[in-house]
């Protein structure tokens, strides 16, 4: 299975993490700068096959929420874009902040979105775990959307439906017949990518990640539940809540942006 592991610092939920990660120069989230982004004409569309009976359950880790998908066979699969292999989906999650302002793990050209969904894939061809593939260079393909607030999203409500029965962290409730390809904006063919890493410890550098250029709606109501929940477990005296999880920018340590798109 794979999972979040839960980090926060005791100053502040926002994930402090080590100054200093081996080798360390690809590090995720990065500030997207447009105009130093390159075309590449190789970059093929996104093909991504989802079936929403492989979705097990919904589950709070104490940094996010996860769907958790079985990965066990090549059901929910990702191909094409900058990737040579194929990808399996194991879960999506989300990072947002406490206002609509900010939240958002990378930005474009310093613009933040208040959420960012990321659907998280390994790959299949040449790893038999998730657990494998997370420590290989080419293991790991994560699908980041930016969430802007607007219209209601009607595919995300039963998710938002389901928060209440997660408020604490370690709760797992059975969550079933979901597809996270409503949660795509309609144009998956525009998008960047980049050689990355988890932005959540171990922060292994393992991800390419594929930014959508088109971000998705979802309602002021639908986000302010995502706020409900909470970082701290039920025993807990004090309750925090799970706000700001997002980690901070990286430097682009002479990394290049690709872009599907001019
Ligand atoms: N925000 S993100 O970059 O999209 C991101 C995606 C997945 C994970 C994750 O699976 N962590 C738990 C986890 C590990 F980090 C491992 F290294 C490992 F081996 C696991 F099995 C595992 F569940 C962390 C961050
Ligand atoms: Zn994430």
């Amino acid at each position: 299975r794979c999972n979040l592991t839960a980090c926060s610092s005791k100053m502040h939920p926002m994930w402090q993490g080590p100054l200093a990660v081996p080798g360390g120069d690809r590090q995720s989230p990065i500030d997207i700068v447009v105009r130093k982004s390159v075309l590449d004409t190789e970059l093929k569309p996104l093909k991504t096959t989802y079936d929403p009976k492989t979705c097990q359950q919904i589950w709070n880790n104490g940094y996010s929420f996860l769907v958790e998908y079985d990965d066990t066979t090549d059901k929910n699969t990702l191909k094409g874009g900058p990737l040579q292999d194929t990808f399996r989906l194991c879960q999506f999650h989300f990072h947002w902040g406490e206002t609509n302002d900010w939240g958002s793990e990378h930005t474009v050209d310093r613009r933040l979105f208040p959420a960012e969904l990321h659907l998280v894939h390994w790959n299949a061809d040449r790893y038999s775990l998730f657990e494998e593939a997370v420590m290989e260079d080419n293991g790991l393909a994560v699908i980041g959307v930016f969430l802007k607030v607007g219209k209601r999203h009607e595919g995300l409500q039963k998710l938002v439906d389901a928060l209440p029965t997660i408020r604490h962290k370690d709760s797992v409730v059975e969550f079933t017949c979901f597809d996270p390809g409503c949660l795509l904006p309609a144009n998956t063919d525009d998008y960047w990518t980049y050689h990355g890493s988890l932005t959540t410890p171990p922060l292994t550098e393992s991800v390419t990640w594929i930014v959508m250029k088109q971000h998705i709606e979802v309602s002021h109501d639908q986000l302010a539940v995502f706020r409900s929940l909470l970082f701290t477990s039920a025993e807990e005296e004090v309750q925090k809540s799970m706000v700001n999880n997002f980690r901070v920018q990286q430097p682009l340590r002479g990394r290049t942006v690709r872009s599907s798109f001019t």
